[in-house]
Parts: C-alpha cells; sequence; structure tokens
C-alpha cells in the first residue's frame, strides 16, 4: 500500500524495479539457505545466515518508508506492523519465518507499486503518438528541426499519413483528420484553411501548412496527459475514509498486539505460544488489500476514460458518475448542433423582405445563434439591414434597438406578451410552427407584431441512441432549455426525453438542476461549459462537450469531453460504475479475508510465512481486480 512518489518515471522491465528486484534476490538468498539446510548440507547456525542477509536486502526498501513515514507523517505505517513482526519472529529464533515475510512482503509491495505506478504512466504513451520531428516552412524553404523546438507562429508542413507534432490553425489545405488521440473519436473529421487542429492527429489526405499554435510542451495532447495524471492523484470520497480508517486501525492492531504480549505475561500464561499469536496478528490484520483497493480502480478508471478523450478531473468524480440518476441536457448546442438555420419567414403588415431587414438590423449586435442565423439569411438573400442604434440584449428573451428613431423588438412570444401585445391573430402559426420543433421568434414593437421568423436547429446524430442508452441503463433524462415548452417538448418527444425544463433563464437552470436532484437524486449535467457553467457546478457533476480546444470549457466542468461526442457520456458513466463496482468488490473482499484470517491468527492456528502468503496474495488480488476498471466493455459505445 506503499505509494512513494519516487516510482513514478520507472521505466524497464519490472524484475529490475528496485524495489522488486532486491526483494526477488532476497527470496533466492534466503531459498537456497533453506534448501541447502533442509538436504542436510548445511548446519542451523548457517543457514541462519542466509536469512540474516536476505532480510536487510528485502526489507531495506520498505522498512526506509515505514520509517520515513513515521517521522515525516507521524504515522503508523502498514510497514512499521511488519518490521515489528520481523522482529518478534527474529526475536522468537523464527528467521526462516522471518525472511519469508521480508521476501512476500517485498515482492508484493514491489508488484503493486510497479503496478500502480504503470497505471498512472499508462496515459503517457499517448505523448509517443506525436512526431518527434516536425518540418517547419522559413523563407520557402523546407527543413527538419526536432518538435520541441517548435514555437507559437511557426508554420510546419504535414503531409497525408503524417501525424501532427503540436496544435495549430489550418494556413491552407484541405483534407480530413483522425482526432482519435485527443478526443477519442475515431470517425475523421474534415478540416480546411482557418480551422483548429491538434498535436499527435493523423493527416488522412492532403499536404496541410499549419501555423503552430502551441510550442510542443503546452499542445493539448499534453495538458490533457498532465490534467489526467493530476486528476489520478486526487482521492475520491471512498478513498479518503479508508486513509483515515486506516491511520486508527493500523496503531491499533500494533497496540492489540503488545496487548497479547502484555496480558499473558500477567496471567502467567506460556508466553512463547502468546508471542507468537501477538506476530501472527500484526501480518494477519495489516490492512494492505482494504488499502490499496480503491486507488488502482480510479486511477486505472481516470487513465483509461483520458485514452478515450473523457478527462474526469478526480476520483470523487469517477464515484459520482457511478451514482448517477437523471442526467440533465442543455439543449442548444448539446442536443443539437447549436448552428440553427431560417426556416419560415411570414410578414404580418409589409414584405417579406423589409421584416427580414429590420430582423437583422436589430441582430446585427447579437451574439446569439439565433441572431446570427438571421443576420446569415438576410446576407444570403442580398437584403442590407438598415443601421440601428441603441442597441440592447434582453437576456433569454431577445433584443431591442431603434431604426430610424421607432422602437423596435426582436425575440420570443412571452417578450410581447409583456410589451402588453395582443398576439391573437399570429397563436395557431406560432403554435404550428413550434409543434415542429422550430424556434419562433417575434419582430415588432408595443403597436403590434409584424412578423416572425422560425428557426431549426438539427440534432445531432447520435443524441437519440445516447438517451435509450441512458434509460437502458435505468437513468432518468432531462431537458434544460430558454427555448419554449412546446418547442422543447417537440424536440424531447423526438428524442424520447422524460422530462422537460423550458424557458428558463441562465439562472433558473441552476434551480432546475437543484429540483432535478431532490427528485431523482445525483445529477449529471451535460452542456457545452461556456453560457452554462453555474448549472454545471450546481449538478452533481458537470459535464462539458467539445473541449478540445477550449480551455474554459475544461476549466468549467468535473469531466471534459474532448469530442461533440454524445455516446461519450454512456461510455463516461459505464466507466464511473465499473470503477466504483470494482472498488467496492475490493473493499468487501479485503474485509472479509480480514474477519478470517484474524481469528485465526489469534488462535494460533498459521505459520508467519501462510499467513504472508495469504495477505499478499489477497492484496495482489485487489490490484489485479482494480485494473479491470480500466479495461472498458466498450462494446456499448
Ligand atoms: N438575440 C435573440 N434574438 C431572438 N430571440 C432571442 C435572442 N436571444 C434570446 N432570444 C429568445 O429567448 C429564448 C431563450 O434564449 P436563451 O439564450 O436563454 O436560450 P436558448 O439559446 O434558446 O436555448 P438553451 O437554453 O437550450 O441554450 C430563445 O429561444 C429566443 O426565443
Ligand atoms: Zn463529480
Amino acid at each position: 500500500m506503499t505509494e512513494s512518489s519516487d516510482d513514478h518515471g520507472f521505466e524497464g522491465p519490472w524484475w529490475l524495479y528496485p524495489p522488486l528486484r532486491n526483494a526477488l534476490l532476497a527470496g533466492l538468498i534466503a531459498a537456497v539457505g533453506f534448501a541447502l539446510a533442509h538436504l542436510g548440507f548445511l548446519p542451523e547456525r548457517i543457514e541462519n545466515i542466509f536469512y540474516w542477509l536476505a532480510i536487510p536486502l528485502g526489507g531495506w526498501h520498505w522498512t526506509r518508508e515505514g520509517i520515513e513515514k513515521l517521522i515525516e507523517d507521524k504515522e503508523v505505517g502498514i510497514e512499521i506492523l511488519m518490521i515489528a513482526a520481523t522482529a518478534g519472529s527474529g526475536i522468537l529464533g523464527l528467521w526462516d519465518e522471518a525472511a519469508a515475510l521480508v521476501f512476500l512482503y517485498g515482492a508484493a509491495e514491489g508488484t503493486e507499486e510497479y503496478t500502480y505506478a504503470r497505471t498512472r504512466a499508462s496515459i503517457r504513451a499517448l505523448l509517443d503518438l506525436a512526431p518527434k520531428e516536425a518540418r517547419v516552412l522559413r523563407d520557402g524553404k523546407e527543413s527538419t528541426v526536432p518538435a520541441e523546438s517548435l514555437k507559437a507562429g511557426d508554420i510546419f508542413v504535414v503531409r497525408p499519413g503524417e501525424a501532427l507534432p503540436t496544435d495549430g490553425v489550418i494556413r491552407s489545405g484541405n483534407s480530413s483528420l483522425d482526432e482519435s488521440p485527443v478526443t477519442g473519436e475515431s470517425a475523421p473529421v474534415d478540416k480546411g484553411p482557418g480551422m483548429k487542429v491538434f498535436a499527435a492527429s493523423i493527416n488522412k489526405q492532403g499536404a496541410l501548412e499549419i501555423e503552430a499554435t502551441a510550442a510542443f510542451a503546452d499542445n493539448s495532447l499534453s495538458k490533457i496527459i498532465h490534467l489526467v495524471e493530476e486528476a489520478q492523484e486526487r482521492k475520491g470520497k471512498a478513498q479518503q475514509w479508508i486513509e483515515r480508517f486506516g491511520r486508527r486501525y493500523t496503531p491499533a492492531v500494533l497496540a492489540g498486539s503488545v496487548l497479547l504480549l502484555v496480558v499473558p505475561w500477567l496471567m502467567n500464561l506460556p508466553l512463547a505460544e502468546w508471542s507468537a499469536r501477538a506476530v501472527l496478528l500484526l501480518v494477519a490484520a495489516a490492512p494492505c488489500a482494504l488499502i490499496m483497493s480503491t486507488p488502482v480502480a480510479m486511477a486505472a478508471g481516470i487513465g483509461s476514460a483520458g485514452k478515450r478523450g473523457i478527462l474526469i478531473k478526480g476520483g470523487a468524480h469517477l464515484e459520482h458518475l457511478g451514482v448517477i440518476r437523471a442526467v440533465a441536457f442543455d439543449k442548444t448546442g448539446t442536443l443539437t448542433h447549436g448552428e440553427p438555420v431560417v426556416t419560415d419567414i411570414a410578414a404580418l403588415k409589409g414584405s417579406e423582405p423589409e421584416l427580414l431587414a429590420v430582423a437583422a438590423a436589430l441582430e446585427h449586435f447579437s451574439e446569439h445563434p439565433l441572431a446570427r442565423a438571421i443576420v446569415e439569411e438576410a446576407r444570403k438573400r442580398g437584403i442590407a439591414p438598415p443601421p440601428a442604434e441603441a442597441f440592447e440584449a434582453l437576456t433569454g428573451a431577445g433584443v431591442k434597438a431603434r431604426i430610424d428613431g421607432k422602437p423596435w423588438h426582436i425575440g420570443n412570444p412571452d417578450l410581447f406578451v409583456r410589451l402588453g401585445v395582443d398576439l391573437a391573430s399570429a397563436r395557431e402559426r406560432i403554435g404550428a410552427l413550434q409543434e415542429q420543433g422550430k424556434t419562433v421568434v417575434l419582430i415588432g414593437n408595443e403597436a403590434g407584431v409584424h412578423g416572425l421568423v422560425a428557426l431549426q436547429d438539427r440534432l445531432r446524430a447520435d443524441a437519440k441512441a445516447t438517451i435509450a442508452g441512458l434509460h437502458a441503463l435505468g437513468i432518468r433524462t432531462a431537458m434544460l432549455t430558454g427555448d419554449n415548452a412546446r418547442t422543447a417538448h417537440a424536440v424531447a418527444r423526438l428524442l424520447g426525453i422524460d422530462d422537460v425544463r423550458a424557458g428558463l433563464k441562465p439562472d433558473e437552470k441552476v434551480a432546475a438542476v437543484q429540483q432535478l436532484q431532490k427528485q431523482y437524486g445525483a445529477v449529471l449535467m451535460v452542456g457545452d461549459g461556456v453560457n452554462d457553467a453555474p448549472a454545471l457546478a450546481a449538478a452533481t457533476c458537470g459535464m462539458a462537450m467539445g473541449a478540445a480546444g477550449t480551455d474554459a470549457a475544461i476549466e468549467a466542468a468535473d469531466i471534459a469531453l474532448m469530442a461533440d461526442d454524445l455516446a461519450k457520456v454512456t461510455e463516461a458513466l459505464h466507466l464511473g460504475r465499473k470503477a466504483r463496482r470494482v472498488s467496492a468488490q475490493n473493499i468487501v473482499f479485503s474485509i472479509l479475508i480480514l474477519t478470517v484470517m484474524i481469528p485465526l491468527a489469534l488462535g494460533g492456528f498459521l505459520s508467519v510465512a501462510l499467513t504472508v502468503l495469504v495477505h499478499e496474495a489477497s492484496e495482489l488480488l485487489a490490484v489485479v481486480n482494480g485494473l479491470r476498471a480500466g479495461r472498458g466493455s466498450t462494446s456499448h459505445a
């Protein structure tokens, strides 16, 4: 259960990992001594010399660690129990048992440390997917330089079949790129001039000239790796609880073993027998497997998620993912592409071009996706919007401005109801469009409505399957949107979403998330992370989509999906459930072993060597089981 940080960088075969190598050598020396003595070649005094050589060699690493922990952190670690047990066995004259303990404990700890370090470091392998060299274009000439020397602003060339050395923006050329190292999405993405591209993506077709936007060390792949490694160190609730428990339990075991010596001595019971039991208790009650039960599972889960483009920012969030009861989706940009287009224009007064001109003039200064779509529609039709002034955005409702000194509004029907406008003549029209899942905005002023524009946003291709997948897991689904109820319900019906909360202002989304939590339990909120950060923060877990290249989204969320891929939502939930299940199995299993071994030790039914063997075997089993949390049943993806 040791987690010393000096094991991070080890590269090489497991049997050369120093703690493991030393333990194995110690085991070999002890075994030779034991064999020679038992075949009658050695007297007992000489046999012990082998054990006395083996014990310091095999025990050096963890003894030092235990003493460091005791002095620096004032903490009685499991190593202290093992030091006491080794010393106790020696005092009882059981040097062979002591050597067996040192070997088995050292070998198991070494294996486990090595596996754990490897699990944490495995995400590093992603970095090897980015080439070590780049073809830089300077003064019209190509030269090959080490990728590490690339700076932002350099232009580099990538031929078909090659991988990108760092992040950048395409200057010339068109191609489709496999971005799976960064986004986890296997389908190639078409890219052209002006578009962002990421390190380690593979250029499938045309040659590209790319302007670097980040040095090699700061590219998105390095950032992801860094984030995942940090997250693997961040402990969840279960792990914190176990560690707190261990800090009290381990000294209690030591105290219990001392009592097993003192009490029989005071009561004049046979001392040799009870001191052997005291030594056994130290080993049998050591909570190694328990302490290892969650960290391996969490590190494996977070690491494997990272490789699939799912950044989970700590063990706590992976745990949360395992208990999610409902998933709330933001509508625009999450379930839909967030790129609405104008589908209908109806003028109630004047002509259609006049109406669209006014609409575009009003929307000219707005950043809203609806506004951009309306301006674009006018441009396409060659309509020049008149100048507008005194522009004002009405959050969650629309926009107002003046044209030729006259006040105008554009926005949702509620806005006009609040202005006191009678909508009776347009009601039926509006309702029919909304039933088709379209968003209707009206154009007019206090005097009346001049017309309407309907817009539609394309649903994401995988939205429906994702919702069905969530329902199959027994998870409820909800949609939160600022759009009106009728449009929202029409979209929800198409997708099969259970629960719709519409007409929400950004701050009302927070309240809606809290309501969902009351109603269903733990809620995962999925949004784009840019304008729904408060709702993401309010949920049990907040997940931002399409985070590749947008640091704000990665910042805002507990979990960031690098790609715009809704299927990853289900995948993340699967990983969370698996990590939780595996870590719960490990906890139950290790407690079970303790409850069997402690009475057996107290009864004196075991040898030290056998106890250590069972103990270490159970710990390694917990580690191996923990690794399963990273191995995906990806069949659902
Ligand atoms: N610039 C605008 N022009 C026209 N209508 C607008 C504008 N801004 C907001 N609205 C109206 O207000 C409604 C709510 O807007 P809001 O930005 O809160 O949410 P949304 O973009 O529709 O959806 P979501 O909450 O799912 O992201 C819109 O559906 C639209 O009817
Ligand atoms: Zn969380």
